[in-house]
């Protein structure tokens, strides 16, 4: 208990108040948590601290040294306290397990989203995205329209159909929509108690309408799971052949997907139970579309005001397809040429990162070099990704989209822990690759059969719930493209 005090006077942050801490300064609704966090990082720099009540000590990281010093370690590898409270929905799936039973999941669910499935994937991507184009020509000549749901649909189409191997054709007959909607009421939910010390307590919490609330929601998220993992096994009880790694008609070697794994690791040799399974899908589910939903929405706010970035995109489009027609045809070679597409994905990442907030609990000491501070076990470290990627320090102009800020000359130039949209380390984001590539697709599509104008109206408001979001979505016009 001395060691955390002695950290809390040794890193700057506002005065705690006995038995409060910081409480008042931070604020209890969680819409708020964002500005208060801006307001300690203006006052007291890039690493502050912030008592939760007087025992909790919460050391926040927006310094690129102190980021690698946590990160890059192959220790302090357990969430935050917090993270407990995403217990309910997805179990101790990857995002939320720890030490050993985390170090046996990572191992057995890597190979599935590694960069050789990945080919796989993108006959997925493809067809997804022309379904979505084709959604997109009825909305021709409508004027404005909000495009994030489409975009939350194709994305859930996307995860289901890649990792789990299952249609669920949400795009067409809007299959997931509840689903969706459900993910966004329990995000919100999970920041209530977040802002809410008294609420941390489980005992307490139990007792809360909140709880009520959560497990009405749960009936809903893990009804959707249960069902996309029953649709699977019948699949593949009724074809076992689904489970070999066969050679498509490219030549290509079929790799075994994601849910595909988990259920044949349990076939041969018992080595996830049903509720571990139950726990990886609903994890994936949401980790897997929520976030690229996120990154694809505000690309296509950031792009719908700059039509001199949209022509660059379109260029580089042109250079790098033999087939001009409607639907361009995608494969893995032609997605990793576009390098400018990439840039203006990251400069997204950059401004409005999915996770813009992410934890650890310390167990071993950890030494922050740019306050000369011992963080002892007992305290919770939280990066903000948010914060960091907006810090002048490091981007000139940082509120002002700009590509070039992902310029190989700029990024040799910058401190490596300066962009960490995915985290970083052994506990990094496992869908890194996959995230990049289905955004790349998705605006590919996109920007080669539309132009994009922001409706002149439309106010963007954005709020940090688990994933940032666009409070209002994102009105837009898409105006057609004709190619010969
Ligand atoms: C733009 C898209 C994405 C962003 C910005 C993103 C960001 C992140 C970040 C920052 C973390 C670390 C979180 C933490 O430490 O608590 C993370 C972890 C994770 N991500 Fe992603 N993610 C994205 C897409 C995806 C996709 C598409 C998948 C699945 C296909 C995925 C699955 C996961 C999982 C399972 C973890 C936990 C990994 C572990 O702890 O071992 N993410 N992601």
């Amino acid at each position: 208990r001395r060691r955390v005090r002695r950290c809390g006077e040794q890193i700057p942050g506002p005065r705690p108040l006995p038995l409060i801490g910081n409480i008042l300064d931070v604020g209890l609704d969680s819409k708020k948590l964002h500005e208060s966090a801006i307001r300690f990082f203006d006052q007291y720099g890039n690493t502050f601290r912030v008592w939760a009540g007087p025992f909790r000590l919460l050391v926040n990281l927006a310094e690129p040294s102190d980021i690698e010093a946590l990160l890059s370690k192959s220790k302090n590898l357990n969430k935050s306290f917090n993270y407990e409270f995403l217990h309910p929905w997805l179990g101790l799936g990857l995002l939320t397990a720890t030490g050993e039973r985390w170090k046996k999941h990572r191992k057995i669910i890597t190979p599935t989203f590694h960069f050789t499935i990945l080919e796989q994937f993108v006959d997925v991507f493809n067809k997804q995205g022309n379904i979505l184009i084709s959604i997109l020509r009825r909305k021709e000549g409508e004027g404005p329209f909000d495009i994030v749901p489409l975009i939350d649909l194709y994305t859930q189409d996307v995860i289901c159909e890649t990792a789990m191997g299952v249609e669920l054709n949400s795009q067409t007959e809007g299959y997931a929509s509840s689903y969706l909607q459900c993910v966004k009421n329990m995000c919100e939910l999970l920041m209530k108690r977040s802002s809410r010390p008294w609420l941390f307590p489980n005992f307490v919490y139990r007792l809360s309408s909140l709880r009520r609330q959560e497990q009405k929601y749960l009936e809903i998220l893990h009804g959707m799971t249960n069902e996309v993992i029953r649709r699977r096994r019948k699949q593949l009880q009724e074809d076992p052949t689904l489970f070999e790694e066969t050679i498509d008609e490219l030549g290509r070697k079929r790799k075994l997907a994601f849910l595909d794994l988990l259920l044949y690791s349990t076939l041969n040799g018992d080595m996830l139970s049903d509720e571990d399974i139950r726990e990886e899908v609903d994890t994936f589910m949401f980790e897997g579309h929520d976030t690229t939903a996120s990154g694809i929405s505000f690309a296509l706010y950031e792009l719908s005001q700059r039509p001199d970035i949209q022509e660059k995109i379109l260029e580089e489009l042109k250079e790098v397809f033999d087939d001009q027609s409607e639907q361009i045809s995608l494969n893995l070679e032609v997605l990793n040429k576009l390098k400018y597409l990439e840039q203006v994905i990251k400069e997204t990442l950059r401004m409005y990162p999915s996770v813009p907030i992410f934890g650890r609990e310390i167990t071993e000491d950890l030494y922050l070099p740019s306050v000369s501070a011992d963080v002892p076990p007992g305290v919770t470290v939280t990066v903000l990704p948010g914060l960091l990627h907006r810090c002048e320090k490091f981007y000139p102009d940082p509120h002002t989209f700009n590509p070039e800020n992902f310029s190989p000359e700029a990024v040799s130039s910058r401190h490596p822990y300066a962009f960490i949209p995915f985290s970083a380390g052994s506990r990094n984001c496992i869908g890194q690759k996959f995230a990049m590539l289905e955004m790349k697709a998705v605006l590919s599509k996109i920007i080669w059969n539309y132009s994009l104008q922001i409706d002149p109206t439309f106010e963007m408001k954005v709020v940090s719930e688990i994933t940032l979001k666009s409070q209002y979505g994102v009105r837009l016009s898409a105006i057609r493209r004709t190619h010969n």
